[in-house]
């Protein structure tokens, strides 16, 4: 294939669809003037990126250049309900004059905390804060007539009425040109049919970029309108499959995970998402509240003259980072734990987690931490945090974080998840950040699009399944302030995603889906090409880099409702049933807070583990061609199942 060896060689690469330029990152550091920037009119979806919050305030992005200590990125919207983070924390900015432009030296008004609320998008929700409006479309053309004004107004300095009469006649004649030529263009689009091209050789001989992403351009235009525009008999499957080939070509997947990405969008969508890969998140840092407040951390950075905002309403921690004179993995405040480099979409599990003070929590894979150490600022140095991670090498980045952030309630261990509840259970909560794909962090990893094969595929999803009834059957339901587990990842793969929950829902009907408590992001799918799921997957969230400027990312949240795993018949009459639910067994927390619950044998729940993965009779064989994987490609070493 001769696809580009990194597609992030963008600088001679077009952008396929004008669309994608809402990942355009760029800072408006002067919203009253560079909002008006003329690149904003390029297209109404430009303008979408654009984020502006009424009054002048812009809602920025930025440029991301920094390596970050975590694996993930981020996002922007809310978070609702009692649990949420905003009750934990209430970090107010005070003053920074109202409506000055930012400037690097002083706290922008951003900070205020009712800032948002004051605008008219954040009445619309913070979708419309984000993405913009049609209001943009007016804002634009009152910028095209301030550009007019002030041209008039220079003119009329050399007060030729005559020269300034023909500038204007000039002018309006171009415009008028402009619009015709416009129109022609369109004229030839709607009447120019695409053919296709007919063999292999041809397709093979035009890898030129240019035109690749020219035939891409066209065939998504047909697919877009079918009926006027296919050529004679060509199928819809003729379209697609050549368009899958181009896109490999073009953005340097391999087929087989084009395909797979390729139908969890529409098809314009798809080329969204494409083109959002290819462009860097924001760097972000979450302010680490157990040794200072995000003001005080702002001041502290922007007397350092790092640029930056608050990463969005939905978050009072965090903060995003547009340049920095000075690396922002090495400032006396990162160096003094007063900060964690991470990314946005990872504050989004643990505030769906919503820990509570004196909970004994479990991050069942947390290297190397970003997530632990964020569930202990929320549960203030309280309770207990086991930050467990199958991968030694990966723990000593997490121990070296839990340090450096001064987190003195953290447990690190060093288990394959699949071991809990055996290891320790009974726990108030528990967070599954699974290892996945990684299809959601491409604009991090581009090596994402060509190494992962079918089979990595199949061994990934059923190992998230294996470890997510560990993490379910982890957690005590009679947990007097939880009984919750959050279940994440940052693929977009329906696979690694609705699929896993699904099962979750199938082989423990003791849990429920519940809201996440994320009042922004995608409903997780209830029906993917031939698949159906339980209908409250819905309840789950989905983000998108192209749709929200993060990274993919997924969030599910359970609430267990019963230790005791029900018979199909007792409690799970809406489930689509294809699979045999587990026997009725009785889980029993192992360990619990205080001692007060007495620990007891295992036997139960690893009764339990025993039948509750479909492929038993292959267990054996997918363990040891799974740890093989591990260890090559990981260093991760599984221990030998223990036997009851
Ligand atoms: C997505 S990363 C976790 C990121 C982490 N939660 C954070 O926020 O910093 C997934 C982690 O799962 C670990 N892992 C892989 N297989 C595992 C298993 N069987 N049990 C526990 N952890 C596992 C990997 O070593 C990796 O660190």
């Amino acid at each position: 294939m001769a696809g580009r060896a990194s597609s992030k060689a963008g600088a001679s690469k077009a952008k396929v669809t004008p669309d994608s330029s809402r990942n355009n990152n760029k800072r408006k550091v002067n919203p009253s003037k560079e909002a008006s920037s003329k690149k904003a009119k390029v297209s109404n979806s430009a303008s979408k990126s654009a984020g502006k919050a009424k009054g002048g305030k812009a809602t920025t992005k930025a440029s991301h250049d920094e390596s970050e200590d975590d694996d993930e990125s981020w996002a922007y919207g809310g978070i609702s309900g009692s649990e949420s983070e905003a009750e934990e924390m209430d970090d107010e900015f005070v003053s920074a004059e109202e409506g000055s432009d930012i400037e690097v030296g002083t706290l922008d008004d951003d900070f205020l905390g009712d800032e948002f609320a004051e605008s008219d998008e954040e009445a619309k929700g913070p979708g419309a804060a984000m993405f913009g409006s049609d209001e943009e479309g007016e804002e634009v053309a009152e910028e095209d007539e301030e550009d007019i004004f002030a041209s008039d107004s220079e003119d009329s300095d050399g007060d030729d009425m005559e020269t300034k009469s023909r500038k204007l006649d000039a002018a309006k004649q171009a415009e008028a040109d402009e619009a015709e030529a416009e129109l022609q263009t369109n004229i030839m689009l709607e009447s120019d049919k695409y053919v296709l091209p007919e063999d292999n050789h041809e397709i093979l001989q035009s890898t030129d970029l240019q035109v690749v992403q020219a035939r891409i351009q066209e065939i998504v235009r047909v697919l877009n309108n079918f009926r006027e525009m296919r050529e004679g008999s060509r199928s819809r499957n003729d379209y697609i499959s050549q368009l899958l080939k181009d896109l490999c070509l073009y953005y340097g997947y391999n087929e087989y995970l084009m395909e797979k990405l390729f139908y969890i969008f529409p098809v314009s969508e798809a080329i969204e998402f494409f083109e959002a890969n290819e462009v860097p998140r924001p760097v972000t840092i979450r302010t680490n509240t157990l040794k200072t407040r995000r003001r005080e951390l702002a001041q502290a950075l922007i007397n350092r003259g790092v640029n930056l905002d608050p990463i969005g309403k939905w978050s009072k921690v965090g903060l995003q980072i547009f340049d920095s004179p000075v690396p922002v993995g090495a400032t006396p405040e990162y160096l003094a734990g007063h900060y964690m480099l991470q990314a946005a979409s990872s504050f989004l599990p643990v505030m769906a987690l919503a820990p509570q003070e004196h909970e004994r929590v479990l991050d069942m894979a947390s290297s190397p931490g970003g997530k632990s150490t964020y569930i202990a600022a929320l549960l203030k140095n309280t309770g207990m945090v086991f930050a467990n991670d199958a991968n030694k090498d990966r723990t000593k980045s997490l121990v070296a974080n839990i340090h450096r952030l001064g987190v003195k309630n953290a447990v690190v261990c060093n288990y394959d998840g699949r071991e809990f509840p055996g290891v320790i259970g009974g726990f108030d909560r528990v967070l599954l950040d699974a290892p996945c794909s990684g299809t959601g962090v491409i604009s991090k990893d581009a090596s994402v699009k060509t190494n992962k094969s079918e089979q990595d595929f199949q061994m990934l999803s059923q190992l998230q399944k294996q470890l997510i009834l560990s993490a379910i059957d982890s957690v005590d339901a009679g947990s007097k302030t939880g009984g919750y587990i959050v279940y994440s990842t940052c693929s977009v793969t329906v696979d690694e995603n609705e699929d896993v929950v699904n099962y979750a829902l199938k082989k423990r009907p003791n849990v429920k889906l519940v809201s996440t408590g994320l009042d922004f992001g995608k409903e997780g799918f209830t029906r993917f090409r031939e698949k159906v799921f339980h209908p409250s997957i819905s309840l789950t969230r989905r983000y998108y880099p192209h749709m929200h400027n993060m990274d993919g990312f997924y969030v599910a949240k359970f609430k267990k409702i019963s230790n005791k795993i029900p018979t199909k018949n007792e409690d799970t009459a809406d489930l689509d049933e294809e699979e045999e639910f587990t026997p009725i067994t009785e889980q029993s927390p192992k360990r619990s807070r205080g001692g007060k619950k007495k620990a007891e044998s295992a036997t139960a729940t690893e009764e339990a583990e025993a039948v509750s993965f479909n492929a038993e009779e292959d267990e054996e064989l997918i363990r040891a061609s799974q740890a093989k994987l591990l260890q090559a490609q990981k260093g991760i070493k599984l221990r030998p199942k223990k036997t009851a």
